[in-house]
């Protein structure tokens, strides 16, 4: 538990959970080499590449996605090949929530959507988490850098505990301004870590989130072929409002389909390359704040 450990604070920064989302992959290579600025005091920063095989062949995963790979059962039983990494990697850096687990796990992640910086959050009740989040915003803010966090509860996968997502990107490809920005909300994150890790009180702070509300696949036909595309209006526009009878796809024959949600919605994800195979076309969310007491090193 993060709140109270003993020192130096372990930390992994993870990169090629998936193998072609090139910042992540390139940041972690870059600090395998030369570790010097992700060193802070009392700190002990892990750069570390999960899923080398994919990275190796640059594709997002060799046999099944690393990213869903962390369930319960996954990480008991052995099965194939990415299920005993999965297992090396929860006998390296965890097992979650036990007292040699590492105290904070970085998972980096690009995405092909214009989702910007987006710190993605899986409990709402993870105060560290929210904090660290809350104090990247607005450190970010500082410099024109619009931070969004997603908080994505799932009740069984068990993911990194903070992942950053950014984003556009395409497959395969290093875009220099996605690098830098993925290299700064890192270097924020550190940043707040060495705070509390010199004892800095955060106080209580209200954090805006956006929770994860519905997938939304594309439209198919009998054959389950998809017979649409992301509305030109829709596109590139993550984050932005989506209200009932506003255009969500568009026919190859020219038909538009209108959103027939009940109220107004904050799509992302919008046209992920990754989630075709996944039957999401976008997912949507709704705004919310949450509440995060004050924090202290124990
Ligand atoms: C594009 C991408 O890889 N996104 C991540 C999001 C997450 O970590 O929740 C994934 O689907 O695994
Ligand atoms: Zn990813």
């Amino acid at each position: 538990n993060v709140l109270s450990y003993i020192p130096p604070l372990k930390m992994a920064i993870f990169g090629g959970t998936h193998g072609n989302e090139m910042s992540g992959v390139t940041l972690v290579n870059l600090w395998t080499k030369n570790g010097a600025e992700i060193q802070r005091k009392a700190v002990e920063a892990v750069p570390f590449i999960t899923n080398p095989k994919a990275v190796e062949k640059c594709t997002r995963y060799v046999d099944t996605d690393l990213n869903r790979a962390f369930t319960p059962e996954n990480l008991s039983l052995i099965v194939q090949a990415l299920v005993l990494r999965a297992q090396e990697i929860n006998r390296i850096f965890g097992p979650k929530g036990s007292p040699e687990a590492y105290d904070v796990i970085f998972d980096l992640h690009n995405t092909t959507s214009n989702m910007g910086c987006t710190l993605i959050l899986e409990s709402s009740k993870d105060y560290f988490n929210l904090q660290m989040m809350n104090y990247i915003k607005v450190v970010a803010l500082r410099i024109q850098t619009l931070c969004l966090v997603l908080l994505n509860e799932h009740p069984l996968l068990k993911y990194s505990t903070s992942r950053l997502e950014v984003g556009p990107q395409p497959q395969g490809v290093l875009r220099s301004n996605i690098f830098e920005a993925m290299r700064v909300i890192l270097k924020h994150a550190l940043d707040f870590i060495e705070l509390f890790n010199e004892g800095v009180e955060f106080p209580p702070c209200t954090v805006e989130v956006f929770r994860v509300l519905e997938r939304i696949d594309y439209p198919r036909d009998a054959n389950g072929n998809i017979i649409a595309m992301v509305h030109p209006n829709l596109q590139d526009c993550d984050w932005e409002p989506l209200n009932p009878g506003d255009p969500m796809f568009q026919t190859f024959d020219g038909k538009t389909i209108h959103y027939q949600g009940s109220g107004t919605v904050y799509p992302t994800f919008i046209n992920e390359a990754a989630y075709y195979e996944k039957q999401q076309a976008f997912i949507t969310t709704r705004r919310e704040t949450l509440v995060a007491s004050a924090i202290k090193k124990a």
